[in-house]
């Protein structure tokens, strides 16, 4: 299988704080990654370096062969917090439509391939009733799924999540890793998420980010590697599917 993302000797500092040492790391196509890790383990600078948002001091990575940067309109991306104001007024339709300004060649106008594209994404993740309303008027859960659409409707190779679930409830929690494992038929995944647990449910492939990565396949998670990861006891919460 293709590699898609590849890291070689990747550290990062922010001034003088190291927050990533050394990291060797890849990604094959097809792959679904979980990234799991203590606060501050450097889980969303990993995503950002990915996304060519960061540069590392030293090491190198590439994106479907070439430098993050120029890789952009291929990642789709759920960033942790919504970097918009709940209260803005635009529709579910306009914010949908914001993820094509990359894809998209013309400036200007949106095009009929970019309606569609919005359509077929809010399709694809049963939120085609919600297209007319104000974002303010959707619930966390919805919420994140039409960030899911903003993400896809690029037509992107690979999607990554940081913490797309934090602030949603189990249901709902489990309704978006339903739609990320139907998506994953077509896209490469990455989803940083705090629990290891639920999420062991998912993906074929954990990485463990504490500085430094470790990967494990995910019958190979139990109670001890998690403690060893996070340093002290974790209870394992049971989820019902
Ligand atoms: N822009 C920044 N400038 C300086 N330090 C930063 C910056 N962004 C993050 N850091 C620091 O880098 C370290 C890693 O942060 P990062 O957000 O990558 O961790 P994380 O694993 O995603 O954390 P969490 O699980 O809490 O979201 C933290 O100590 C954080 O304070």
């Amino acid at each position: 299988m293709n590699k898609v993302i590849e890291l070689e000797k990747v550290s990062f500092s922010y001034g003088l704080v190291p927050v990533l040492q050394a990291i060797d790391f890849s990604v094959k196509e097809g792959e679904f990654l979980g990234i799991v890790g203590p606060n501050a383990g450097g889980k969303s600078t990993l995503l950002k370096l990915i996304l060519g948002l960061l540069k590392p001091q030293t090491g190198n990575i590439t994106v479907l062969g070439k430098k993050p940067t120029q890789q952009r309109t291929q990642i789709g991306y759920v960033p942790q917090y919504p970097g918009f104001a709940r209260d803005f007024p635009i529709t579910v339709k306009q914010t949908v439509l914001l993820g094509r300004l990359g894809a998209s060649r013309m400036l200007g106008r949106y095009t009929e391939a970019d309606h569609l594209a919005v359509q077929q994404a809010l399709g694809e993740l049963e939120a085609q009733d919600l297209a007319e309303r104000p974002i303010s008027a959707l619930s966390g859960g919805q919420l994140q799924r039409i960030l899911l659409a903003r993400a896809l409707v690029s037509e992107p190779k690979i999607l990554i999540l940081d913490e797309p679930t934090a602030n949603i409830d189990m249901r709902l929690e489990t309704d978006i890793f339903t739609h990320l494992r139907e998506l994953n038929k077509r896209l490469t995944i990455l989803v940083v998420s705090h629990d290891v647990a639920f999420i062991s449910d998912y993906v074929s492939r954990v990485a463990c980010l504490n500085r430094t990565l470790v990967c494990h396949q995910t019958d190979a998670i139990d109670g001890k590697l998690i403690q060893d990861l996070y340093g002290e006891p974790v209870r394992r919460v049971a989820h019902a599917h």
